[in-house]
């Protein structure tokens, strides 16, 4: 979409330009680049070792670039990269002692953001992964996949335009992956992007491949 005049409000594109990234002083990524655009979906796929999370990680800013240029074009002066992304790591990353509830509304009280309309309450984020039920169980108390469903809710309560997924399937049982498909498609179809690692099929349609490891 050349001229900005005919994108429609919200729209963005992430960019990513000749991106190189170390761990342990090791180059695991080097020369990579793509872009995505709203309503678009890359997965990553590679062997284990192969980087998939480095690159998550370097995209969410949560690991230093030895070069390279990571944009979002669309973006305000006021939006940060930071606060237009969700990164769902591997670990879950809740509060054990806390309900579900209580876990999805300190995480939008931490993310004090403007209300968004595509933003959903807490309520309704644990209705769309199925787990109305245990809203007000201690996370503590509750299974590894019913622990994901949860990380998975947290990505609906504030609306951010660019998911960043590490194997977000891992511990869901079939029917919450048919939920996550779900989640992934409204996502996209609200102008969301969606980069996923994973060594499994996703259920993302018309989604691009990046495949790493060819060098590492
Ligand atoms: N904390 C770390 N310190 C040093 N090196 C690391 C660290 N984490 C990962 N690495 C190295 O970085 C390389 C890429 O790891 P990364 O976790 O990105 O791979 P991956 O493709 O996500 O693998 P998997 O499929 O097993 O999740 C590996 O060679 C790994 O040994």
């Amino acid at each position: 979409m050349p001229d900005s005049g005919l994108r429609p409000s919200g729209w963005r594109r992430l960019r990513v330009d000749d991106l190189a990234v170390a761990r342990g002083g090791r180059r695991v990524l080097a020369g990579l680049g793509f872009s995505l655009a709203s309503g678009e979906a890359l997965i990553v796929t590679g062997r284990n070792g192969a980087g998939k999370s480095t690159l998550l990680r370097a995209l969410a800013g949560l690991l230093p670039r030895l070069s390279g240029h990571i944009a979002i074009e669309g973006a305000t002066e006021a939006e940060e990269p930071a606060t237009l992304l969700h990164y769902l790591a591997h670990a879950d990353g809740l509060k054990a002692p806390l309900s579900a509830r209580e876990n999805l509304e300190f995480w939008a009280q931490f993310l004090g953001e403007e209300p968004d309309r595509r933003s959903l309450a807490p309520a309704e984020a644990l209705e769309r992964v199925g787990l109305a039920h245990l809203s007000e169980t201690p996370v503590a108390m509750l299974s590894a996949g019913q622990k994901r469903r949860i990380a998975l809710a947290r990505l609906l309560v504030v609306f951010r335009p660019l998911w960043l997924l590490d194997e977000p399937t891992s511990a869901l049982d079939a029917a919450s992956r048919v939920r996550l498909a779900r989640l992934m498609m409204e996502h996209r179809a609200l102008g969301g992007m969606i980069i996923a690692a994973t060594h499994e099929p996703l259920g993302l349609e018309d989604a691009r491949e990046l495949a790493l490891g060819a060098n590492s």
